[in-house]
């Protein structure tokens, strides 16, 4: 098998920078600016993958879809006003969706007075981070980015690997978390269990059997 160079094939001096994270948005305060379509699939994106989040919602006009979500969204309040400055200071984290780009540079900016992350929907040279599409079995959770280049291959990648994956990862996923939690010793035999186990799963699951992890992990 080729390697293939970390900086990637795009032609950016840069290369390929993004470090990939997973934020704990239920424990955080996300402010959203702007509540038209693209407000919405921003703030679907969010709820997705984290439903019990905390997200205030500022904007002049306000789609009747986000109304119904606030309703099921407990963590979803919504100021219908004109954008100020200081709607940032409850904020840990910033998302821009609105049609005026003066507006969205005057979004990028308060937020970084404030020292806060800041994605504008749609605008890359705005955003410290972009949304990734996100493949979900269970508690296993997959980010997928194209750097930007292509949020539509990120989209088919999520259907390829959501097909491929099998559903039941996630069983496995539990039975190694209570392996892990009732493995008496010390870090490294641990670790070295651990491996050795998940080495003989990784076999069962590429072999010809099917629904080995069970029998793996008895
Ligand atoms: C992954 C996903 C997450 C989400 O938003 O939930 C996401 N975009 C999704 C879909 C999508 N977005 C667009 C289309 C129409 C087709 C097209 O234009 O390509 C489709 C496809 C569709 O809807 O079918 C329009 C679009 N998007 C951006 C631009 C501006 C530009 O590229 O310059 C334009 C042109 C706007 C215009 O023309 O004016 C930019 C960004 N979109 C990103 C994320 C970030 C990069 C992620 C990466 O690194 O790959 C980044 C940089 C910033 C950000 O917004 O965070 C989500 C997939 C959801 C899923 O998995 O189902
Ligand atoms: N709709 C699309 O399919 C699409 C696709 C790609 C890119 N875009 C771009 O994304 C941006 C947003 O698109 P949209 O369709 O959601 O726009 P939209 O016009 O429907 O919604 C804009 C939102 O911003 C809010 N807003 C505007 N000025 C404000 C202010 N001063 N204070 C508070 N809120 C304010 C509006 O009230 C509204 O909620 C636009 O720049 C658009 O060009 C849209």
């Amino acid at each position: 098998m080729t390697l293939v160079n970390n900086t990637g094939n795009n032609n950016e001096e840069l290369g390929n920078q993004l470090f990939p994270v997973f934020i704990k948005l239920n424990e955080l305060h996300t402010v959203l600016i702007g509540a038209g379509p693209v407000g919405l699939e921003k703030l679907i994106a969010i709820l997705n993958n984290s439903a019990k989040a905390t997200i205030t919602i500022i904007a002049i006009d306000v789609l009747p879809e986000i109304y119904s979500l606030a309703e099921s969204f407990k963590g979803i309040s919504i100021h219908q006003k004109a954008f100020e400055a200081s709607d940032l200071d409850i904020a840990d984290i910033v998302v821009a969706a609105t049609n005026n780009n003066v507006l969205n540079e005057e979004i990028r900016a308060a937020a970084k007075q404030r020292k806060l992350l800041v994605n504008v929907a749609d605008k890359p040279a705005l955003c410290d981070f972009y949304l990734g599409s996100v493949v979900k079995k269970g508690d296993l959770k997959i980010g997928i980015s194209t750097n930007g280049k292509s949020p539509t291959v990120a989209k088919r990648i999520k259907e390829l690997l959501t097909n491929a994956l099998p559903d039941e990862l996630d069983v496995t996923l539990q039975q190694l978390n209570e392996i892990r939690n009732s493995l008496t010793g010390d870090f490294a035999f641990k670790v070295k269990e651990l491996n050795r186990i998940t080495a003989m799963l990784l076999a069962s699951e590429s072999g010809e059997e099917k629904n080995t992890a069970t029998k793996t992990t008895e």
